[in-house]
């Protein structure tokens, strides 16, 4: 959604979704990024959180981002599908502590493609967070295997991140609302594209008419 403000601004609302399985950080993400806060412990998310951050992009752009913390359970709910509509993009999230959760942070990516896509049919950008850095660096033999996933799987870049010692948690965001912007960019020029098509057929057909 987006608009222009009273001041000058364009505004927009994004919808970010955080997603990946259980205890591999998201909630502890959020929170550093909004609050720049951590805590060694928190209570597992039911269903969904939700939390804002307004950036000023640059001079003239203002971007509202609601930030949707889904459970890590909600994938074997099923309930991910009435979550997902209408987001923008996400950052997936996975433990390198915890190595299945890499394969569960791609079958959320799978989830997610099948469930919501941009209007030209291209994925939604994604992120893939390698989080708790803190605790093993990603290995150079990793860090190509991620090169790989990504490219594989279709997530525009990936990040290393600690939400406990605030390693790469507002780049990896940064990364993916310019990715959001360039999208929204696109398609409104795509929109203007077609709308100018549309006017030309019209007015084509009304000179041949009669
Ligand atoms: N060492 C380390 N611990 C972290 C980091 N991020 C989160 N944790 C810890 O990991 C545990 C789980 O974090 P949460 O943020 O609740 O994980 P979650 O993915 O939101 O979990 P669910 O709500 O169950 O889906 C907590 O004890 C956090 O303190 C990190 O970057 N480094």
């Amino acid at each position: 959604m987006s608009g222009d403000s009273e001041l000058g601004f364009t505004e927009h609302l994004f919808k970010v979704l955080v997603i990946g399985d259980h205890k591999v950080g998201k909630t502890s993400f959020v929170k550093r990024y909004v609050k720049n806060l951590f805590y060694e412990e928190l209570k597992t998310t039911i269903g969904v959180d939700f939390s804002m951050k307004v950036i000023d992009w640059d001079g003239h752009t203002r971007v509202r981002l609601q930030l949707w913390d889904i459970a890590g359970q909600e994938r074997v709910r099923g309930l991910n599908r009435v979550y997902f509509k209408r987001s923008s993009g996400a950052l997936v999230v996975y433990d390198v502590t915890n190595g299945s959760t890499l394969d569960g942070a791609l079958n959320w990516k799978d989830e997610l493609d099948g469930q919501v896509m941009l209007k030209n049919g291209r994925p939604i950008p994604a992120v893939l967070l390698a989080n708790k850095c803190d605790e093993t660096k990603v290995c150079r033999r990793n860090a190509s295997l991620l090169e790989k996933l990504c490219q594989e799987k279709g997530f525009i870049g990936w990040f290393q991140t600690s939400a406990k010692e605030n390693i790469n948690v507002d780049e990896a965001t940064k990364f993916l609302v310019k990715h959001i912007l360039q999208n929204n960019e696109e398609s409104v020029k795509e929109e203007e594209q077609n709308m100018q098509i549309n006017l030309k057929q019209q007015s084509k057909s009304s000179s041949t008419c009669c």
